[in-house]
């Protein structure tokens, strides 16, 4: 059947219809993962001045000789400066941060000078420049550090603070719809009916949204009923959210309503399957300024496609430049059959082998309706359409599945 789009064709696809939001300006304290919409330049120097990198007496190379003894002038330490300068024969004593003061190019560690009353006695030669933190090696007023497209994380936050701004600008965060579709499925906590099981899906989306740096907007769950879908997903386009998901009916079934009424809808579908297992039913498509993905309801299906196709629709919309899943090498660890024309993502335990290489062992059962083995999982290990039988400790790719998914 040539009515399968490859993965990556459908990625790109997805990609196009999305654009960065709008920037606006975040607190620093609020930017934790939200994405650079404009570079950050140096408000100041740092360090401002000439500093101390030990506790000890700045001093001058010329006088502090083994065994000289040199007058303590003075103090500096962390915020107050000595204010004068150092003539021959003397020293101030220093703290970790001081400014060093004029005249001293070096510092003797407290541990190698030998206090007595308002001297020192010098127990090792100080260097020039020894101990001191020249101004600027750490960044210059006027320098940028941070680029568009990064997303922020705990290091770029003490930079930008360092750097001297209270604000950020990013991308505003995309709001997403999710919608469960089914007569089966009710809420965990709720009665479950004979013919009933308890709805998953949505929570595993939403968490991918969060983790991506978005917002998402619980639709709840829709039966499987044109009017009902068309309701809710008419709720979503009503709310102009920036993506809308629905979960479950995409199939050819008759009850997979969910192709039609999205049509129905005003929905532009651009593609319905693609060339991979879990996911082939996965739609895409858009209405104005709503990017609509229709994952299938097998909840791994689901969630794999979540990391695929959402995410780097999130990471888009967020202005990040690294929106391509993150695919790792890694070796095989057992064999593996021929496969055929649909790329697989298929649950692995990763392991680190003795030569540092990830060894990437397949679970023996891939049902697309099985969480279990989905959680347990470290890894997606990806095969490529007609990869050919693979031995044990051949090179494969993988995705990771750190924490937040
Ligand atoms: N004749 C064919 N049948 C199927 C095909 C096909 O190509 N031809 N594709 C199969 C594949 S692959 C998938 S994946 C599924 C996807 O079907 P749908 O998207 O229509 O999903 P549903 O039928 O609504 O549900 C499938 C399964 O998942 C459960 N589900 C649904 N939503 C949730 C939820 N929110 N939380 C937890 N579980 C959910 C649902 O109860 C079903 O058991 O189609 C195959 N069929
Ligand atoms: O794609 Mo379905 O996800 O194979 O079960």
């Amino acid at each position: 059947m040539s009515d399968l789009l490859p993965v990556t064709e459908a990625r790109a696809r997805i990609l196009a219809a999305v654009a960065p939001k709008p920037a606006e300006t975040v607190a620093l304290g609020e930017a934790l993962g939200r994405t650079l919409a404009a570079p950050i330049a140096a408000l100041r120097t740092q360090p401002p001045w000439d500093c101390s990198a030990m506790d000890g007496y700045a001093a001058r190379a010329d006088d502090a000789t083994l065994g000289a003894r040199l007058t303590v002038v003075g103090e500096a330490a962390a915020g107050r400066s000595f204010g004068g300068a150092l003539k021959p024969g003397q020293t101030v004593r220093i703290f970790t941060g001081a400014p060093v003061p004029a005249g001293a190019d070096g510092v003797l560690l407290q541990e190698d000078a030998s206090r007595d009353g308002d001297a020192i006695v010098v127990g090792e030669a100080v260097q020039r420049g020894r101990h001191i933190r020249k101004t600027g090696i750490d960044f210059t007023a006027g320098e940028t550090l941070l680029h568009p497209g990064r997303r922020l994380g705990a290091r770029d936050l003490a930079l930008a603070a360092a750097l001297g701004h209270p604000t950020v600008q990013a991308a505003a965060r995309p709001r997403v719809a999710i919608l469960a579709t089914g007569d089966e499925l009710v809420l965990p906590g709720e009665p479950v009916g004979p013919d009933q099981i308890v709805a998953s899906n949505a929570f595993a989306i939403a968490a991918v949204v969060a983790g991506e740096g978005g917002i998402a907007l619980d639709l709840g769950v829709a039966p499987d009923d044109r009017a009902a879908i068309g309701a809710a997903v008419g709720r979503a386009f009503a709310d102009e959210v920036d993506i809308l998901v629905t979960l479950g009916g995409a199939s050819v079934g008759d009850h997979d309503l969910v192709r039609p009424v999205l049509e129905e809808a005003g929905v532009a579908l651009d593609f319905w399957k693609i060339a991979m297992r879990p996911g082939k039913p996965m739609m895409a498509g858009r209405r104005g300024g709503t990017l609509v993905l229709g994952l299938p309801g097998n909840p791994v299906s689901a969630i794999v496609c979540s990391l695929l196709f959402l995410t780097p629709a999130l990471r888009r919309l967020s202005g990040r430049t690294d929106v391509e899943p993150a695919l790792v090498v890694g070796r095989l660890g057992r064999d593996m059959p021929e496969n055929d024309r649909r790329e697989d993502y298929l649950r692995a335990a990763i392991e680190i082998g003795p030569d540092g290489v990830a060894v990437v062992t397949a679970f023996p059962r891939q049902d697309s309706s099985m969480l279990r083995p989905l959680a347990e999982a470290e890894g997606l290990l990806m095969r490529p359409p007609h990869a050919p039988a693979g031995k044990a400790g051949d090179p494969c790719r993988f995705l990771p599945l750190p924490h937040p998914y």
